[in-house]
């Protein structure tokens, strides 16, 4: 039976997902079979496992930071916002239909419960820790009846509970003073130490601090974590988008347009951490400008997004660039805004049955109800796109998407597909216009291929004028080197002795 530690957070994004990723890497270091386990996600931002069911990319991380494949049962429950106020349910993987907030925190909550607690109880016969993450804070009270992510999960393993906070934003000690106020007695018996996370400063300073609470609450101060830059480790959801920086100001600027319903956005980070690459994402307001290279990311609902785009003049304004020569590419949502017309005539996404796309290629996406999701792999045959003439076999990436694009007139397939969830498969995906300068595909994850991203960037840096780099990066052997160096920064900052002895007492 595994021994657990919990995570639980004074708020959201006080960094309870990065403290337990480290730790993954932390307890497998040290040789332990851990295991990752959150039990309901809010995210659009999701992972397609080898069998083809949807997760949160948090827990992603903290699998492969605790060395093992991701699988749906260390996030049996992910919440994909659809816009107003409605979420598509994902459970064990596929998706259950679309709730609104009520509909799913007064009826359909507690009946996930059950899937919940069974995924638990496997994964506690299988390893020997598990690391469980909760979910905003413990302390809504108006929520907590129905809560399925925090207190009722820590109750269930039973988990001991680290409470993380957030000291950046300042308010760190009230938020642990009154989070435990909020508590129930037995709730609060659970919390074993308190974690200072996203320290910056003199901890000199913070010495006092830390006496104060531990007197004030009688739970032992476990670490203080300094603040880390981001590590180029998966974030959670799109409220980390937003703290994204641009990455500087560099040779070849790609401009991603910021959907509101943007999913998926880690497509992005192979390329912004290139050394001559600036990623720019253009956020409402903001002008496009005379980038290297538009992308159009994927969306959650891609009518929606695209009205957005409408409305804000950017269908416009991508057009007009990509009729003057700037290359445009557009992954999932964004190869089906490319396309003549999107239709929705069972309304998966929203209440529109029709919408025009740019029209900058000769496609049309039907939307059904039966949901594509499958990690691929594919082929690149003299792909001209950007005027390239690529050939690749074996490049990875995933598909999730409800909508189908059929092609009006006979075009250039951008990719031919020999796998899906491990079955051979061959069939061609997404388009590149005669010209060279515009692509879709339905493949996400495509730019983490090493060779094939670099290739898209030489490609951009020539028709500048510029001479291609002769750089290779390994974004797979850069990420674990990430987790190790995470996990250093982290066993330095906890009393890791304590940590064991919380586990132990089990
Ligand atoms: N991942 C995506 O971009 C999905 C696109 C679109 N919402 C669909 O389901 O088809």
């Amino acid at each position: 039976m595994a021994k657990a530690i919990m995570l639980q957070g004074t708020s959201s994004h006080v960094g309870k997902s990065i403290v337990t990723t480290a730790l993954c890497r932390i307890f497998f270091q040290d040789g332990y079979g851990v295991v990752p386990f959150k039990a309901q996600n809010m995210a659009l931002n999701s992972y397609v496992t080898k069998t083809g069911g949807e997760m949160g990319r948090a827990q992603v991380a903290q699998a492969e930071a605790a060395g093992l494949a991701p699988s749906v049962e260390m996030n049996p429950v992910l919440l994909k916002p659809t816009g107003n106020s409605c979420s598509q349910v994902i459970v064990m993987g596929r998706p259950v239909g679309t709730m609104s907030a009520q509909e799913y925190h007064n009826g359909y909550s507690m009946r996930a419960l059950t899937t919940i607690k069974e995924c638990l109880h496997n994964l506690q016969q299988r390893y020997d820790v598990i690391v469980v993450e909760g979910a905003g804070s413990p302390a809504e009270v108006n929520l907590k009846a129905n809560d399925i992510v925090n207190m009722r999960v820590a109750k269930m393993v039973p988990a001991p509970v680290l409470l993380v906070a957030d000291i950046d934003r300042g308010g760190a000690l009230a938020s642990v003073v009154g989070t435990l106020e909020l508590l129930d007695p037995d709730e609060r018996e659970l919390v074993k130490g308190i974690v200072i996370n996203k320290f910056r400063g003199d901890i000199k300073l913070l010495e006092p601090a830390l006496q104060f609470l531990e007197q004030k609450t009688g739970k032992p101060v476990v670490g203080v974590i300094p603040y880390m830059e981001r590590m180029g480790i998966d974030d959670e959801d799109s409220v980390s988008l937003d703290d994204k920086q641009d990455s500087g100001s560099r040779e070849i600027e790609i401009a991603v347009m910021r959907l509101p319903k943007i999913s998926n956005f880690t497509d992005f980070d192979a390329l912004a951490a290139e050394e001559d690459v600036t990623v720019r994402y253009v956020r409402q307001g903001e002008m496009i400008g005379q980038p290297d290279l538009i992308i159009l990311p994927g969306s959650k609902n891609t009518i929606e997004d695209l009205l957005y785009l409408q409305q804000h003049g950017y269908d416009k304004a991508i057009a007009g660039l990509a009729k003057t020569g700037t290359p445009v590419v557009g992954i999932c949502g964004g190869y089906q805004m490319l396309g003549r017309e999107i239709q929705d005539p069972e309304h998966t996404e929203s209440d529109r049955d029709r919408i025009e796309g740019i029209g900058l290629l000769d496609t049309i996406t039907i939307f059904a109800a039966e949901k594509i999701t499958h990690q691929v792999t594919a082929n690149v045959t003299n792909q001209g796109f950007l005027g390239l003439n690529y050939n690749e076999k074996g490049l990875t990436g995933y598909e999730i998407h409800m909508g189908r694009t059929q092609f009006l007139t006979p075009v250039q397939p951008a990719f031919e597909i020999t796998g899906r969830s491990g079955q051979p498969a061959a069939s061609p995906d997404g388009v590149v216009r005669k010209d060279g300068l515009v692509m879709g595909t339905y493949i996400h994850g495509i730019f983490d291929n090493n060779r094939y991203r670099r290739a898209v960037i030489d490609a951009l840096r020539v028709r500048k004028g510029l001479n291609p780099l002769t750089v290779f990066r390994d974004v797979q052997a850069e990420k674990e080197e990430s987790y190790n160096q995470l996990a250093n920064i982290v066993r330095k900052s906890l009393n890791m002795d304590l940590i064991y002895q919380i586990l132990g007492d089990q």
